[in-house]
């Protein structure tokens, strides 16, 4: 395993709370994680997205300090984290996806635990409190439900107050009353300071809470940015069933719009993908032609649609390797 090179250490050695330079991780010659970069800010939640295998549970691991990068660099509050240095312990946390709780303990004497080790730890009944776990105080661990020891691992994560913290899908097993509650509790996180980074299967959830997202696939990242960003370069969609007696090459040429076929449920339909920098009336500029056309030709445009782009969108044609456009579109000879 080699060494990778590091920017100096210390306390003023960059703004961002945590900072991933062109990391790469090798399991033998598997290369698992190949060569991203991101950045998270204090009061700033940073989502990682991707598909089973992307290499995300092996970035975190490395910022969490459990592994060494084999090349590039990853700095947490400025220190390198590998091995969990001291000046990192009481400043870092994270909630794991498989927590340590102990069974025996109520929900109370495990808070006591965490906050005995922690230097400047929150009042327990606050902790309790934060978590939605006030009547459930003398309770034991193991009559939680999944979904509250989930919150209880949350609340441990933070009484100590961390400036960074890692949530490896903190909300699995949850229903979606609670979920709702623990999106509230990180977003206060956020507001009061925090560096987070979320690894989450729940787009919805990355959509709420995340300031900027990396979506990965085959250890690279294939879409960054605010989620505006990554939707917006994904483009809005005009579709509609394709009318009879008009041939693909007959349909116009509309601006900023590539045009494809698509079969949905056996049948043919035209869609067309609208970029451009002026996301707000792009469709609205390519639409404008189209009902001309329809008008002017006296074709039914059936089942018409014009739809933005989800964060779902994005993420499906990230996992299906971003093909999408036919070659050759309407409009050209
Ligand atoms: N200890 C290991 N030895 C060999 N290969 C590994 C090891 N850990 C992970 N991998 C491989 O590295 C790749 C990335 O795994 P990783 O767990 O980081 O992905 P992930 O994005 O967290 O996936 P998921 O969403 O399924 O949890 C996968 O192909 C996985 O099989």
């Amino acid at each position: 395993m080699s060494t990778a090179e590091q920017p100096p250490t210390g306390t003023g050695s960059g703004e961002h709370a945590i900072s991933v330079r062109d990391l790469r991780q090798n399991y033998g010659d598997f290369e698992a994680v190949r060569g991203i970069s991101f950045d998270v800010g204090r009061g700033e939640l940073f989502a990682l997205l991707g598909t089973n295998g992307a290499g995300k549970t092996t970035t975190v691991e490395t910022l969490e300090g459990f592994r060494r990068p084999s090349a590039g660099s990853v700095r947490v509050l400025g220190a390198d984290p590998y091995g969990q240095p001291p000046e990192l312990r009481d400043r870092v946390d994270a909630v794991l996806q498989h927590s340590g709780l102990f069974p025996e303990l109520t929900t109370a004497e495990t808070v006591d635990l965490s906050r005995d080790l922690a230097a400047d730890p929150m009042d327990r009944d606050a902790v309790l409190e934060l978590t939605g776990l006030t009547d459930k105080a003398g309770v034991q661990v193991r009559q939680l439900s999944g979904g509250q020891k989930r919150r209880l691992d949350l609340g441990l994560a933070v009484l100590s107050r961390p400036e960074a913290l890692f949530l490896d899908e903190p909300t699995t097993g949850m229903d979606p009353e609670a979920r709702r509650a623990t999106w509230d509790t990180i977003a206060g996180l956020v507001r009061e300071g925090m560096a987070i980074l979320l690894t989450t299967h729940y787009l919805e959830e990355a959509e709420r809470l995340a300031d900027r997202l990396a979506i990965m696939h085959r250890g690279e990242t294939r879409a960054e940015g605010t989620v505006r960003d990554v939707v917006v370069r994904w483009g809005d969609r005009i579709a509609f069933r394709m009318p009879a007696g008009v041939r693909f090459e007959d349909l116009p040429a509309l601006p900023g719009a590539t045009a494809a076929a698509e079969l949905r449920g056996g049948e043919a339909w035209v869609c067309y993908t609208v970029r451009g920098d002026d996301a707000d009336r792009r469709a609205h500029r390519a639409m404008e032609p189209l009902l001309e056309w329809a008008r002017s030709s006296g074709t039914a445009l059936d089942r018409l649609e014009l739809r933005s782009a989800s964060l779902e969108d994005v993420f499906l044609s990230v996992a299906e390797g971003a093909a999408e456009v036919v070659s050759g579109g309407p409009g050209s000879d």
